[in-house]
C-alpha cells in the first residue's frame, strides 16, 4: 500500500513537472518565499494569527497582484486588483470555474447544488431559484426577520436580568444571533419550525449535525489533508464523487451533515405534498412550483432539490449572523455611531408612525442612510468569505489596474496565463486596497459610504463590495442578507447598548467563514463577548 502511494507520488510531481515545462510561468512576479515543496506557503497562510493579516502585508510589499506558491510547487496567481477581479468575476462569465478543491469539498456537505454545479448546471439551478430570492418574494420574509428579532431581543433582556450586574452583561452574541437566523432560515426558507433560539432544538438532529461542522472540518487542517486536497484537480470528476465515503473524522462529519439534511429535505417535502394549505411562500415551495413550470430537461433532480436544502442551511444562517456580530463589535467599539443609529431608528418610527404603519416598511430600512452605511462598512472590513478560489478553463490574460513590477524589473499591466491556473480573489484585501476606499481604507469609518462623490458600483452585487462575490455566481442571496441585517440591526440597536469589555482581544479566524475568538481562549471556540446593557 505505501510503496503503491509512493510510486503514484513520484508519477504525479513527474507529470507536474512536464506539465509545467508547457505552460506560462509565474515566476516573474513577485511574491512571498515558498516554505516547502510540499506545502509551499499553504500552511504559513493558514497558520497565520488573523485571517488576511498576511494578504495585506503582501498587498503592501507587492501590489494587489503577487504569485503565492501552493503545495508540490504549484504557482497560485492572488489578486485584489479591482480590474482583473472584474474580469475574473463578471467579463468572463463563466470562463473561470471554482478550483476542484473548493468545488468538491462543497460537494461534500451539499451534494449535487447550485455551489458545485458547474457552468451549464450552474445556469439551470440559478433560473429556477430566481424567483425565490426576488423583491417582490423578500418582503413577505420582513414580517419573520422583525418577529425573529424581537424574540432575540427579549432573550437578551431576559439575559441581562438574570447576570450579575443589573445594568448589564457579558454576552457570547454571536452564539444568540446564529440560532436566530437558523431560526429564519427554517421559516422562510422550508416553512419548518426549528425552534433553536428559545428551546436550543436539542432534540433537532439537522441542528446537531450543523452544530460546529466548519470549525470540526475546515479551522485545523492537517498538512497531509492540505497536500491530500491540492491533488484532486489531476483526479477525474467521476473518481472524486467518492471522496465521501474516505473513513476520515473531517469527511464523515460532512457526510453526517448531508445525510441529514437529505432526509430532514424529505420529511419536508413530503410534508408538503400531503399538506392541504396551498401557496406557499417559502423557497422551497417557490422553488418546486418554478421547477414544475420548466421543460423537463430544464428541470431540477430531486436530489438536487434536497442539494438546495443542504445549501441554504449552509449558505444562508451562519453568513448574516457572522456578519452581524462582527458589526456589533465594530459598533461596540464606536458607541457614537450607535447613538446616530438610534437617532435615524426614532425618525423613521415618526414617519411610519404618520403613515399609520405599525412598523417600519423595506422602504423605511433603504431611507436610513447613516444605518446602511454601517451595515457596508461591516460587510467591508469583515467579509466573512474572505477569498474566492478560481482556476482558468483556457489560456487567457488577466488585465491589472494598478501595474506591479515583476522580479526582473519590467512594470507590467497584464497577465498571461494557462488553462487551469489556479487564482486566488483576496476579498479580504480587495475590501481594504487604499486606492478604491482612500487612506483609511484599514479604519472603521461608515461616513465613506454618505459621500455622493465616491465612484459608483462597479464590482460586486452591493455597495462596490466583494462581500457577496460578484457575477454570474455571485451570492443569490444578498437581498436576503441586508434585508435580514437591516431589521434584525435595527431592533438591536433600538433596544440595547454594546461596550467591548476591557483587556479582552478579538482575532479573525478562517473556518470556512471567517470567525471571531478571543485571543488566548481559542479553546473556547467561536465568541464575540460584548457588554450589552438594555436601554430604559
Ligand atoms: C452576509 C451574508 C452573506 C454573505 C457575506 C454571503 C456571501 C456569499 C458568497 C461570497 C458567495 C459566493 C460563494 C462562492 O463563489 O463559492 C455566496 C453564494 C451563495 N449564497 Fe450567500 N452570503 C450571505 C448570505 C446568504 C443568504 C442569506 C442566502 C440564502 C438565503 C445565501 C445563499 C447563497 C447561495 C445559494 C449561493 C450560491 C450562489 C450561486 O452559486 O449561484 N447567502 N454567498
Amino acid at each position: 500500500m505505501i510503496s503503491g502511494v509512493a510510486i503514484c507520488l513520484v508519477a504525479l510531481i513527474a507529470y507536474i513537472a512536464w506539465r509545467n515545462t508547457q505552460r506560462y510561468t509565474l515566476k516573474d512576479i513577485r511574491g512571498p518565499a515558498s516554505h516547502s515543496f510540499w506545502l509551499g506557503s499553504e500552511k504559513v497562510h493558514r497558520n497565520a494569527k488573523q485571517v488576511g493579516d498576511l494578504e495585506f502585508q503582501w498587498a503592501r510589499q507587492y501590489g494587489p497582484t503577487w504569485m503565492v506558491k501552493g503545495c508540490l510547487g504549484e504557482e497560485v496567481l492572488w489578486t485584489a486588483d479591482p480590474r482583473a477581479l472584474q474580469y475574473v468575476f463578471h467579463t468572463s462569465g463563466y470562463r473561470f470555474s471554482k478550483r476542484t478543491t473548493a468545488t468538491e469539498t462543497t460537494r461534500l456537505f451539499t451534494g449535487e447544488s447550485i455551489l458545485t454545479a458547474d457552468a451549464v448546471d450552474h445556469q439551470r439551478h440559478r433560473k429556477i431559484m430566481n424567483p425565490a430570492f426576488g423583491a417582490a418574494q423578500l418582503r413577505t420574509f420582513l414580517p419573520v426577520f422583525r418577529r425573529s428579532a424581537v424574540r432575540l431581543s427579549q432573550k437578551w433582556k431576559d439575559m441581562v436580568q438574570l447576570g450579575d450586574k443589573s445594568d448589564g452583561c457579558i454576552m457570547n452574541v454571536g452564539e444568540t444571533l446564529s440560532r436566530m437566523t437558523l431560526d429564519v432560515i427554517g421559516e422562510v426558507a422550508f416553512d419548518y419550525r426549528f425552534g433553536v433560539l428559545n428551546d436550543n432544538g436539542v432534540d433537532n438532529e439537522l441542528v446537531q449535525a450543523f452544530n460546529n461542522l466548519f470549525i470540526d472540518t475546515l479551522l485545523n487542517q492537517s498538512s497531509w489533508d492540505i497536500i491530500f486536497k491540492s491533488t484532486w484537480r489531476f483526479i477525474p470528476q467521476p473518481v472524486l464523487k467518492y471522496l465521501k465515503y474516505l473513513p476520515y473524522k473531517e469527511y464523515r462529519r460532512f457526510a453526517t451533515y448531508l445525510q441529514t439534511a437529505i432526509q430532514t429535505g424529505k420529511t419536508i417535502i413530503n410534508e408538503k405534498a400531503a399538506s392541504t394549505e396551498k401557496g406557499s411562500k417559502d423557497i422551497i415551495s417557490i422553488l418546486v412550483q418554478s421547477n414544475l413550470m420548466e421543460d423537463a430537461r430544464a428541470q431540477l433532480s430531486e436530489r438536487e432539490i434536497l442539494s438546495q436544502i443542504a445549501t441554504l442551511l449552509v449558505a444562508g444562517h451562519d453568513t448574516t449572523a457572522s456578519s452581524l456580530t462582527w458589526l456589533l463589535y465594530e459598533l461596540s467599539k464606536h458607541p457614537e455611531d450607535q447613538q446616530r443609529i438610534r437617532d435615524e431608528i426614532k425618525a423613521a418610527r415618526t414617519n411610519a408612525a404618520a403613515r399609520g404603519d405599525d412598523d417600519l416598511l423595506p422602504s423605511d430600512f433603504n431611507n436610513m442612510d447613516f444605518t446602511n452605511a454601517v451595515i457596508k462598512e461591516g460587510l467591508r472590513l469583515h467579509p466573512i468569505v474572505p477569498t474566492l478560489l478560481r482556476e482558468a478553463d483556457s489560456d487567457d490574460v488577466i488585465p491589472l489596474s494598478q501595474p506591479i513590477e515583476t522580479r526582473s524589473g519590467k512594470i507590467i499591466n497584464e497577465i498571461p496565463i494557462s488553462k487551469g491556473q489556479g487564482i486566488t480573489a483576496s476579498i479580504c484585501t480587495y475590501n481594504r486596497l487604499k486606492s478604491v476606499w482612500g487612506e483609511d481604507a484599514d479604519a472603521w469609518n461608515p461616513s465613506r459610504f454618505l459621500d455622493s462623490d465616491r465612484e459608483k458600483s462597479s464590482l460586486g452585487v452591493f455597495a462596490n463590495l466583494m462581500t457577496f462575490s460578484a457575477g454570474l455566481r455571485a451570492c443569490i442571496g444578498w437581498r436576503f442578507a441586508v434585508l435580514e441585517m437591516q431589521a434584525v440591526l435595527v431592533e438591536l440597536v433600538e433596544n440595547f447598548e454594546y461596550r467591548f469589555p476591557e483587556g479582552v482581544e478579538i482575532v479573525r479566524l478562517n473556518a470556512g467563514l471567517m470567525a471571531p475568538m478571543v485571543e488566548g481562549k481559542m479553546h473556547e471556540g467561536v465568541q464575540m463577548p460584548l457588554e450589552v446593557s438594555v436601554i430604559a
